[in-house]
């Protein structure tokens, strides 16, 4: 440990990606694991962080009072629910430092609330926070480009472990507002996001969503290009939730002394 380290908070340490940033901060030079939150009530308040994520003992405590970490902290590693990153969106504001947030499945109130906190906080969010998920974003936003809308529909695939709540993922939206963006259209006035019955025939442009649940699959994408008689198919497949956790340490070390505002992992590995 040296005294440069980045001094990180995990909140919603008792998570699937809880426990696995708590694993990778605590292996991974430069930063160190300052505090740990869970969820008020839960069973794992008062328990060593290193134990709940299979590390053994490392001496920090999960306790379910954020402010006072996040004042003496210099990031924050958030992987939660909507409610809950808005929530540590204010706090991180109150204590001016870096938020990095994972979370998905916000809705637009909760978009604005996390834009307003980031007037004051470091705060960077991402729907995936994995290089090659960023880097297909880039070659989405390219293709979509170079292939008309009048001889190619675009299709976005993706499959989730049975645990997951929420639909489309967040990285098949940042997918498609990537293929949105390389046609210059909106893709809030263009997704189509359930197709059930009678639908009729494809619509000229529109970007479609599919959603697979099952199993503990980590996160498969694939942004389907489908022209008459050849189609063009760029997928990433997640195996391991440490390319997470990796990109996420990587954005609060890259936050840390920048001016608040709200940055994307674009911005972070310079693809932007
Ligand atoms: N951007 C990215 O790269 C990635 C994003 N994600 C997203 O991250 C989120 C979490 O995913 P995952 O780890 O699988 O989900 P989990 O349900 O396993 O973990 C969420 C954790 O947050 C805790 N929590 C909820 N409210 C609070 C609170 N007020 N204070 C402290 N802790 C709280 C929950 O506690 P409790 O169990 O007690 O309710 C739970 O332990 C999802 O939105 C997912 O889509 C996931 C992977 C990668
Ligand atoms: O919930 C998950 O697990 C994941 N969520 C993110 C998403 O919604 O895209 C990122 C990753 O695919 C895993």
């Amino acid at each position: 440990m040296s005294e440069t380290d980045m001094k990180l908070v995990v909140v919603g340490a008792a998570g699937r990606m809880g426990q696995t940033l708590i694993r990778i901060v605590h292996e991974m030079d430069g930063v160190r694991l300052h505090a740990a939150i869970g969820r008020p009530g839960s069973p794992v308040i008062g328990r060593d962080a290193g134990e709940i994520a299979g590390l053994g003992p490392i001496g920090v405590p999960v306790t379910d009072k954020p402010l006072e970490a996040f004042l003496d902290a210099e990031g924050v590693l958030d992987f939660t629910s909507p409610a809950t990153s808005v929530e540590f969106a204010a706090l991180a504001a109150q204590a001016r430092i870096v938020h990095v947030i994972g979370t998905t499945g916000c809705s637009a109130d909760d978009d604005a609330k996390i834009l307003a906190a980031a007037r004051h906080a470091r705060i960077i969010r991402s729907g995936n926070m994995s290089l090659g998920v960023n880097l297909l974003g880039v070659l989405t936003e390219k293709a979509a480009r170079a292939l008309p809308a009048a001889g190619w529909d675009i299709e976005i695939l993706e499959m989730h472990h049975k645990h997951k709540v929420d639909a489309p993922s967040g990285t098949a939206l940042l997918l498609g507002e990537a293929a949105a963006k390389g046609r210059g259209i909106s893709l809030a006035q263009h997704s189509v996001r359930v197709r059930d019955g009678h639908t009729g025939a494809r619509s000229r442009g529109t970007i479609g969503f599919a959603t697979l649940r099952g199993g503990s699959v980590v996160g498969e994408h694939s942004v389907i290009l489908a022209g008459e008689g050849e189609m063009v198919t760029l997928s990433h497949s997640a195996t391991d939730r440490s390319i997470f956790a990796r990109g996420a340490i990587a954005a609060a070390l890259w936050g840390r002394g920048r001016k608040p505002g709200f940055y994307t992992m674009l911005d972070v590995l310079g693809l932007n």
